[in-house]
């Protein structure tokens, strides 16, 4: 008998079809996001669950007394509550990888258009405003030449990196939980503390996991030791920064602008002062989201359910969990 998995999200049929050749699938068909109740009363047979980023936690995991696996359809996790999964066994898989390059693109179209107020004057154009380029409100500051600083040079900060130093001719400086010597040579990075790095880059970008180490890793602290011209970027996620502080410091002018995908609450609200300020540029959490990137996140998550539903080993376990489980 094939084992059964539950399908939470919109896939792409070729992938369905990679599941349905291993396993019995049921899954979401409704025209909005899965609610948590309704996933709550999918589950009572799940051997497999996919997701992209639902909350895994003891309620849910009593409401799956089958299950086995989780995979998330991303490569952040943090979504796992990994203690109550470990107390049962759960293997959790991510995407790690295949998504590096496009979401360091993203950051880059942050950059520049943080830097070069992009949405800004495209509005100022298509509302009939343009008058004179030559009218220093419409200037911009410089991205070639200026100091980077990555906190998390991860598998993603240094594709960022790479963009940045080879690209830009940017200088490169990194915090990071460890050392990265390889990076370090690659990128001619310098190491540097927290401190020095918030005080001394001209673009500060943040690329770590939410984790409890990196709950508001930036703030009111943090933003008062940036340079007043320092652009802020966030393509991690919006927990890893107080985003009072962060409204504080643009709206004080603490800071010049800010390039955020993420937020502390997604959908953000429509009230989010955060909308109303003109030196930040907004996006709805779309860093890995390209038709390429998306249907090779998918895949790999497929074949990660698959391969721990069916006895085998799965590509990506989550570090967390990796000891301890029994394939
Ligand atoms: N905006 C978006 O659409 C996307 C956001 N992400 C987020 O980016 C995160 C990073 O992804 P990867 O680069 O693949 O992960 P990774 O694990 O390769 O890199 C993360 C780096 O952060 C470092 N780090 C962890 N805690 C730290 C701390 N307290 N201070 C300094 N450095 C610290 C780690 O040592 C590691 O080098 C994901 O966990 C996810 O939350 C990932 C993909 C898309
Ligand atoms: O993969 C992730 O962690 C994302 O945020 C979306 O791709």
């Amino acid at each position: 008998m094939k084992p059964k998995v539950f399908i939470a999200r919109p896939i792409p049929s070729e992938v369905e079809a990679y599941i349905a050749d291993h396993c019995t699938c049921e899954k979401w068909t409704g025209a909005s996001p899965i609610t948590r109740n309704e996933l709550l009363e999918r589950l009572k047979d799940a051997e497999g669950l996919l997701i992209t980023g639902e909350k895994i936690d003891d309620e849910l995991l009593d409401h799956a007394p089958n299950l086995k696996a989780v995979s998330n359809i991303s490569v952040g996790y943090n979504n796992f509550d990994l203690d109550a999964m470990k107390r049962r066994n759960i293997i959790g898989t991510n995407t790690p990888d295949v998504l590096n390059e496009t979401v360091a693109d993203l950051a880059l179209a942050l950059i520049l258009s943080t830097a070069r107020r992009i949405p800004e004057l495209d509005k100022l154009v298509k509302d009939g405003k343009w008058e004179d380029q030559d009218d220093e409100p419409l200037f911009g500051v410089d991205v070639h030449g200026k100091t980077l600083g990555i906190i998390g040079m991860g598998r993603i900060g240094e594709a960022i990196g790479r963009r940045a130093k080879f690209g830009f001719n940017m200088t490169i400086q990194y915090h990071n939980r460890h050392r990265k010597p390889e990076s370090e040579k690659l990128l001619d990075a310098d190491y540097v503390s927290m401190e020095e790095l918030l005080q001394t880059s001209d673009f500060v970008l943040l690329m770590v996991p939410f984790t409890e180490g990196t709950k508001h890793l930036i703030g009111k602290e943090q933003f008062a030791l940036m340079k007043n011209s320092a652009i802020f970027i966030n393509t991690s996620r919006g927990q890893t920064v107080d985003e009072n502080a962060l409204i504080q410091a643009l709206q004080n002018q603490k800071i010049l602008a800010a390039g955020l995908d993420v937020f502390d609450q997604e959908p953000v609200s429509p009230d989010n002062p955060l909308l109303k300020l003109p030196n930040v540029v907004t996006l709805p959490h779309i860093g890995s989201a390209t038709y390429q990137t998306r249907f090779d996140m998918a895949m790999l998550a497929a074949k990660n359910l698959v391969a721990a539903v069916t006895g085998k080993q799965p590509p990506n376990i989550v570090q967390e969990l990796k000891s301890g489980i029994k394939i």
